[in-house]
């Protein structure tokens, strides 16, 4: 998998040399490139932002430089690569759309700032590639960036080869539709605390049985809506 990411912060993705997916860069399982907007302007200042038409506060980041920023990566024509445009706009980040983001060869994330990128850049390149908008949440922030990182990270553990044991990403929260059981590791007995006696069993049809009830009651008490 190759991922780009167009950026006026490229030194915030200096953390993806970092662990999992650090190894995977190391592997060439998965290539990340961060760029910086703002050698894809021509002025003294590097300006990437004017402020915006119809009035308002903020200013909105000019389609100049992500035009030239975007064709350096994916050329002037058709291209099969995914733009992905973190938006509060846009549509919600799920465990299944991570999944829809590992099965892709080439993704390219822009990351917008101030109030956001001009939309024609959007609309120009919705004539040329698959673009998806995409929401972290029901929250504000600042930017993409932050956006970005939990998507890579949440796609990029999909992507085969990248976690060691792949068994470990069945039971997991989200994964088939529940939230994950209780985990526990030694001591058997920490500061008065016990480890649930069928977890010392042996008996696995016993324990996978007391983890699935684990797995509903939580998602029951924590998130019902899981369940409809
Ligand atoms: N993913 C994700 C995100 C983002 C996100 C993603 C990308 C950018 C680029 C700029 N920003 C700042 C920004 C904040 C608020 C608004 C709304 N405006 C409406 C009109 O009034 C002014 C405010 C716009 C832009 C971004 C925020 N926020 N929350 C998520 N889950």
């Amino acid at each position: 998998m190759r991922i780009d990411i167009v950026t006026i912060f490229p030194e915030f993705f200096r953390v993806l040399d970092l662990s999992l997916l650090g190894k995977a860069r190391q592997t060439g399982l998965i290539e990340v490139t961060a760029h910086d907007l703002r050698d894809f302007t021509h002025d003294r200042h590097r300006t990437v932002d004017d402020t915006p038409y119809g009035g308002g506060a903020g200013m909105v980041m000019k389609p100049e430089p992500w035009g030239e920023a975007l064709d350096a990566i994916v050329g002037d024509g058709a291209s099969d690569a995914l733009l992905v445009v973190p938006s509060p706009a846009g549509e919600p980040f799920t465990q299944q759309l991570a999944r829809e983001l590992a099965a892709e060869e080439h993704l390219v994330f822009a990351c917008g700032r101030y109030e956001g990128i001009d939309q024609r850049v959007v609309d120009h390149y919705a004539t040329r590639m698959r673009v998806r908008l995409i929401s972290l949440g029901d929250y504000v922030l600042n930017g993409g960036e932050v956006a970005v990182m939990a998507m890579i990270e949440a796609a990029g553990r999909l992507v085969p080869g990248v976690v060691g044991n792949p068994e470990s990403l069945v039971e997991e929260s989200h994964e088939g539709g529940l939230l994950e059981y209780p985990s526990y590791t030694k001591p058997a007995a920490w500061r008065e605390l016990e480890v649930p006696p069928v977890l010392l069993s042996g008996n696995h049809g016993a324990i996978a049985a007391w983890r699935r009830e684990q797995q509903l009651e939580r998602t029951r008490r924590v998130r019902p809506e899981l369940l409809d």
